[in-house]
């Protein structure tokens, strides 16, 4: 039997519908809307083309959005500059720094001075003890829709083995600490896979549900998937013009019972939950919290 399709276009058209009404709600209630700040360093095509959906995104939500868009020679010490005016500007609610950014900028330095009140990413080391302590402050957005996704199976996540296949600050870590919470949709085993685990197979191969987030296309095949198991690919790697998971769609589908497409799939559950996190800061910051 070939698997559910989980499709995250609709998905998160879904999602996009219900924040753009919180918007307006809360817009109705404050007077206040919710501005998102977005920088972008170099000429990325795939970062620019990323920015420009989160854009039309927030624009379609009724979420105002400024795009900073830096030369790939910027300093450092310019970033640093830039991200201490967005933080005390009262007019910003969420500050996103566009990743990767060039070699010469050291990412950490200028993620750890976004305020972590305005962090929509959740990549302040602030926000991501609060989520390792079960008491989040905002979600990063590509777990954080790859949790939406799974709850939308109806799966029963508790006590199921969860395999993440990549270890990155963005997905693989946080991924884990959601999936071990207390909850629904969480309560799971987790193993996290690297490029120096031992019996890789095998332990995929256990997985009821699995998340592949190692960039390597095509690398999950249907025989390392156990019968039934959710296959959640987050992967995005242009082939030959082409764009391909990490998971081998085609035959994978056919051994599990659900599995995101790519395109389609992750990536537009993480736009969707960017402007569900610019709301939440938009409502801490102006102290709206109730509408
Ligand atoms: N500051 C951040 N930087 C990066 C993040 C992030 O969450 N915050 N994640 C990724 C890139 N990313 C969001 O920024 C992202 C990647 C892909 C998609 C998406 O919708 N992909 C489409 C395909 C689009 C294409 O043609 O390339 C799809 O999967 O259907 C959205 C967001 C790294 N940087």
């Amino acid at each position: 039997m070939s698997a559910e399709i989980i499709d995250g276009k609709a998905l998160s058209a879904s999602f996009r519908e219900q924040i753009a009404q919180e918007v307006a709600e809360f817009n109705t209630a404050s007077q206040v809307v919710p501005h998102l700040t977005a920088i972008l360093v170099g000429d990325d095509p795939a970062s620019a083309v990323y920015v420009r959906n989160k854009e039309r995104a927030c624009e379609k939500a009724g979420i105002q959005s400024t795009l900073i868009r830096l030369p790939v020679e910027t300093t450092q010490a310019e970033l640093i500059d830039l991200v201490q005016r967005l933080n005390a500007d009262s007019s910003v609610h969420g500050i996103l720094v566009q990743l990767p950014l060039p070699k010469h900028i050291n990412e950490t330095a200028i993620l750890d001075i976004v305020n972590p009140l305005k962090d929509v990413d959740a990549f302040h080391p602030e926000n991501v003890g609060l989520i390792v302590q079960g008491r989040p402050r905002y979600l990063p957005c590509t777990p954080y829709g790859i949790q939406q996704m799974i709850l939308s199976t109806k799966m029963e996540t508790g006590g199921k083995h969860a395999v993440i296949l990549g270890r990155s600050e963005i997905v693989g870590k946080p991924m884990a600490m959601l999936l071990i919470q207390r909850g629904v949709g969480a309560d799971a085993t987790v193993t996290i896979c690297h490029s120096r685990t031992q019996n890789l197979k095998e332990i995929v191969r256990s997985a009821d549900i699995i998340i592949a987030a190692i960039g390597q296309p095509e690398f999950v095949t249907a025989d390392m998937v156990k019968p039934g198991a959710i296959v959640i690919d987050v992967g995005i790697n242009r082939v030959d013009g082409k764009l391909v998971g990490d998971v081998a769609f085609e035959s994978v589908k056919e051994v599990a019972s659900a599995i995101t497409p790519v395109p389609g799939g992750v990536g537009p559950m993480t736009i969707a939950m960017l402007l569900k996190n610019t709301l939440a800061a938009a409502r801490i910051l102006t102290g709206n919290l109730s509408n």
